[in-house]
């Protein structure tokens, strides 16, 4: 299944600007409350802008010309008492929808977040992590600004201009077509280069992905990075990244300020349309305090057009990022569940019915593969580097489903299990173990919720009754000891016996050990040896090791090659294969 987001944007389906904007206003849909409330502000506050002039004309016309200044004082109180609660109405929007936008911006956060989890390995396989994490934090904020700054000026900027346009057409019919027609021009020059701006801004926040994935990459690698001295490949390969970024941030901030200096000059123009005919009418239709009122509607008019202008920059890139946050949230598991109540207890625990797999279309890892594996035995996967074995145990944990034939766990289809339950009953200790930043007592009850409550010293007596004390011994001190940077404060070895420790004290039915002891040395590999042998009598083992040593005691060997999986025989049965398979290549 094609999970690569970059390659599912290019075949998104294109939304109207209004259809778009529905989808972002459903993610506060909830806030009905806070939202009345914000837009009662905005009104209150849109209607005191809309009666200043209005006062200001009066003022001039009857009072000042009149020569009363006591009238003149009066409307000046009453205008001063209309910017303080202009500077509260103000104060209030801000407010809530601030809260608006950062509740949304966490629920967002969190529902990625949830998505990311649930989606397969074969996404993590298609996907940068760099790139991820830039569409969590950075296009998440990215309509956190939409919501806590742009939306409320939206709504006061329309308010505003819908009054300033009624106060127009209301003064003069005539006059005020003419003030509005240079809006005309504006909006069809903003229906015209808007998807334009957006496309812009689309690739800006992609090249801040990019950007991310090769920090990301970088950090991961870092040690890789310093022994073989490839700090300039690396340095170049982000030169270029920063460099793309770069143009296209230029690019986008070009398009966001394109509609600035066209909304200015539709505001100049209609300004100066309204003075010239306002000026030539003075004595016919106007006086000089109404001319003044009214080209400040002019100005309340096109000055709000004018925010507009910033405002649906930001809105084409809140919808640009709503668009990558949407892929993903979109976004389902492969791995589907099915219903299957024919759970049988033949001695087979585990089997492949005529399995085949491919990573990509048209490229098949394993070819109708068969085997069965009993309760409580020991088996081993050998082959060659890249013959299939930990493509074979990957889908026995099943972090991928077969493309076409079944598994069955206990005679079950494995996709009828719930996630929890495969988890269970399958263990799986991987080549190179991931551990949290914690302790080692969190790393080890990682997923076990059955010793959450467990005190130290209860823990301990568990993990000694599992035959797992020699273990936890060689970490000096014990359970309390730190394991920080995902693990790589401490050893590889010490890594693998803390996920042996995990995946043993879960007590599966099935445990797959990946190269569980390629970094672990010989006593503590015997000692490793000992533990599997005194596993419960029901567990069933699966070994991959390249070293063969390892694999003495299995109940069966499997060779592993080619998309085929075919019993071994004996020990020296394997040992003949891989020499021959090694003479073949
Ligand atoms: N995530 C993946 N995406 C695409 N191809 C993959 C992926 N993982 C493995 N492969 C390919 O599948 C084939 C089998 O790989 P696999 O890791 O199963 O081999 P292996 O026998 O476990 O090798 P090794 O002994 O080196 O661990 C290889 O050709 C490998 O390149």
């Amino acid at each position: 299944m094609n999970y690569n987001l970059n390659k599912l944007s290019e075949r998104a389906e294109k939304l109207s600007n209004l259809a778009a904007l529905r989808k972002l206003l459903q993610l506060i849909a909830n806030e009905h409350k806070t939202l009345v409330l914000a837009t009662i502000a905005i009104i209150i506050n849109s209607a005191l802008n809309l009666l200043g002039p209005l006062i200001i004309g009066h003022t001039i016309d009857t009072y000042v010309q009149g020569k009363q200044y006591q009238g003149v004082l009066f409307w000046c109180g009453v205008l001063l008492s209309m910017f303080l609660v202009g500077l509260v109405t103000s104060y209030l929007q801000a407010k809530l929808m601030g809260g608006v936008g950062q509740r949304m911006l966490f629920t967002l956060r969190n529902a990625i977040f949830n998505k990311l989890q649930q989606l397969p390995v074969d996404f993590f396989n298609q996907n940068k992590a760099g790139d991820l994490i830039s569409r969590v934090n950075n296009d998440t904020d990215k309509l956190n600004q939409f919501f806590s700054q742009s939306l409320v000026q939206f709504i006061g900027s329309i308010a505003t201009m819908t009054g300033a346009g009624v106060f127009l057409m209301a003064i003069h019919v005539q006059l005020g077509l003419a003030a509005m027609a240079p809006m005309l021009l504006i909006l069809i020059f903003t229906m015209v280069v808007s998807p334009w701006v957006k496309r812009t801004n689309a690739k800006n926040l992609k090249s801040v992905g990019g950007m991310s994935a090769e920090i990301q990459e970088s950090l991961n690698n870092f040690k890789v990075i310093i022994a073989f001295n490839r700090r300039d490949y690396f340095r170049k390969r982000f030169d270029v990244a920063n460099q793309q970024n770069y143009k296209s941030a230029v690019s986008a901030g070009l398009a966001n300020n394109i509609f600035m200096p066209v909304y200015t000059l539709g505001a100049s123009l209609a300004q100066l349309t309204v003075l010239v005919l306002g000026i030539y009418m003075i004595g016919n239709d106007f006086s000089i305090g109404l001319l003044i009122a009214y080209l400040s509607y002019v100005t309340l008019f096109y000055n709000p057009l004018r925010q507009l202008a910033a405002l649906w920059a930001n809105f084409q890139t809140a919808m640009a990022a709503w668009d990558r946050i949407s892929q993903i949230l979109g976004l389902e598991s492969n791995l589907v569940s099915i219903d299957d109540s024919t759970e049988t207890h033949s001695d087979a625990l585990l089997e492949f019915k005529n399995v085949h797999f491919g990573y990509a279309a048209g490229h098949e890892i394993l070819h109708n593969v068969s085997f069965k594996m009993e309760r409580g035995k020991t088996y081993a996967l050998v082959g060659p580097t890249g013959g299939g074995k930990t493509t074979t145990a990957s889908l026995i944990a099943r972090l991928y489903d077969p493309t076409q034939g079944s598994i069955l766990l206990n005679g079950k289809d494995i996709r009828s299990y719930s996630a929890n339950e495969r988890a269970q009953k399958v263990g799986f200790i991987l080549q190179e173990p991931f551990l949290f930043t914690g302790t080692v007592r969190e790393n080890i009850l990682y997923g076990n919720d059955a010793y959450k409550n467990y005190s130290n010293q209860q823990l301990e007596q568990a993990i000694a009754d599992a035959n797992l004390g020699s273990l936890l011994a060689i970490f000096e001190e014990g359970l309390d000891s730190k394991v920080t940077s995902g693990g790589d404060s401490i050893s590889l070895g010490q890594k693998q016996l803390i996920a042996f420790m995990r995946a043993v004290l879960r007590n599966p039915d099935l445990l797959i050990l990946d190269e569980a002891t390629a970094n672990i040395d010989t006593i503590t590999e015997k000692l490793l040896g000992d533990i599997l042998n005194n596993l419960p009598a029901h567990t069933t083992r699966v070994i991959i090791a390249h070293r063969l040593n390892t694999i003495e005691n299995a109940d069966e060997i499997y060779f592993v090659n080619s998309g085929e999986v075919i019993k071994a025989g004996s020990l020296n049965d394997a040992v003949d294969m891989l020499l021959k398979d090694k003479r073949v290549s």
